[in-house]
């Protein structure tokens, strides 16, 4: 049993899941400050796209507890359940933007699912998340007429128009070149400050983390390796967290080589 923390707003405890035989996670655990941008990182295929699924109670875990505002997630009633999906965004790593919608009209979808207001309201507010993100004069295009950044951008007005709590960003950057992967890290810093909700990221790109997180948290095996500030991160001594950043660095560095053209090295010599 979880003893609420008031300074918390996420509170996960020995959270496992596993799918037939393949045990994704094995007791990860997570806090998750109020206003803090906290970063899951780990390698490929380690579940962080299954937990942050369990915290936005897109997937049930099979045990463990899971913390919301200091209610547990597992016993909650479907009127409460509706309350949490108003007070929690989910950012997915496509965008899912509605391609046969506007731009107008994809930011006022979850006004329309979860809010009671009038087409007025809904309009009025939607425009405004779309000012908030510099996209009003571009309300009437489709995503397809958006640049990839814009799209992000959109996803992201979608995300902030019920004025989330939370918000749970899956691989922000999956897809965008070096200098997007900057914005959008940018883009979640500066939107974070303005409206000041809580962010949960997961993400592979681990220098763009450790700058712009204000905790970071590694999974490995199941479980949470590391929790703590980025400072702590890069002098950390645990094995699995020098092991993970060794390799971080050598693919950096790898990828560095291969844009200034280098010559690398084959893998089998
Ligand atoms: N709905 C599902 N049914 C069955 N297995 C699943 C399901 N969702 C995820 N998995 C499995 O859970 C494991 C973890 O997947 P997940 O997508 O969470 O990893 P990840 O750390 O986010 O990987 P990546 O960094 O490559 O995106 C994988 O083995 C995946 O096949």
């Amino acid at each position: 049993m979880v003893t609420p923390s008031q300074n918390l707003l996420l509170q996960v405890q020995g959270v496992h899941k596993r799918f037939g035989d393949n045990v994704v996670l094995a007791g990860a655990d997570l806090d998750v400050p109020r206003g803090s941008v906290v970063t899951v990182m780990g390698r490929s295929g380690t579940g962080k796209s299954v937990f942050l699924k369990c915290l936005a109670d897109v997937i049930r875990p099979d045990s463990g507890s899971i913390c919301f505002d200091g209610r547990p997630l597992e016993t909650r009633d479907a009127k409460t359940r509706m309350e949490f999906r108003r007070r929690c965004s989910f950012l997915f790593q496509s965008n899912a933007l509605f391609d046969s919608l506007t731009a107008l009209e994809n930011v006022a979808l979850p006004l329309e699912q979860t809010l009671d207001l009038s087409d007025k309201e809904i309009r009025e507010r939607s425009l405004e998340a779309l000012r908030q993100l510099e996209l009003e004069a571009h309300h009437d295009r489709y995503p397809s007429q958006l640049s990839g950044g814009m799209q992000k951008r959109l996803a992201l007005a979608r995300a902030i128009v019920t004025r989330p709590e939370l918000v749970l960003f899956d691989e922000p950057t999956a897809g965008l070149d070096p200098l997007r992967r900057n914005a959008v890290f940018v883009m979640i810093a500066k939107y974070q400050r303005q409206f000041g909700f809580t962010a949960v990221v997961v993400t592979h790109d681990v220098p763009e983390a450790l700058i712009s997180s204000d905790r970071v948290a590694l999974l490995d095996q199941g479980r949470m390796h590391f929790q703590g500030t980025p400072a702590e991160f890069r002098v950390s001594s645990d094995p699995v967290v020098t092991s993970f950043r060794d390799n971080t660095t050598a693919l950096s560095a790898s990828l560095t080589a291969i844009r200034s053209g280098e010559t690398l090295p084959s893998q089998d010599s």
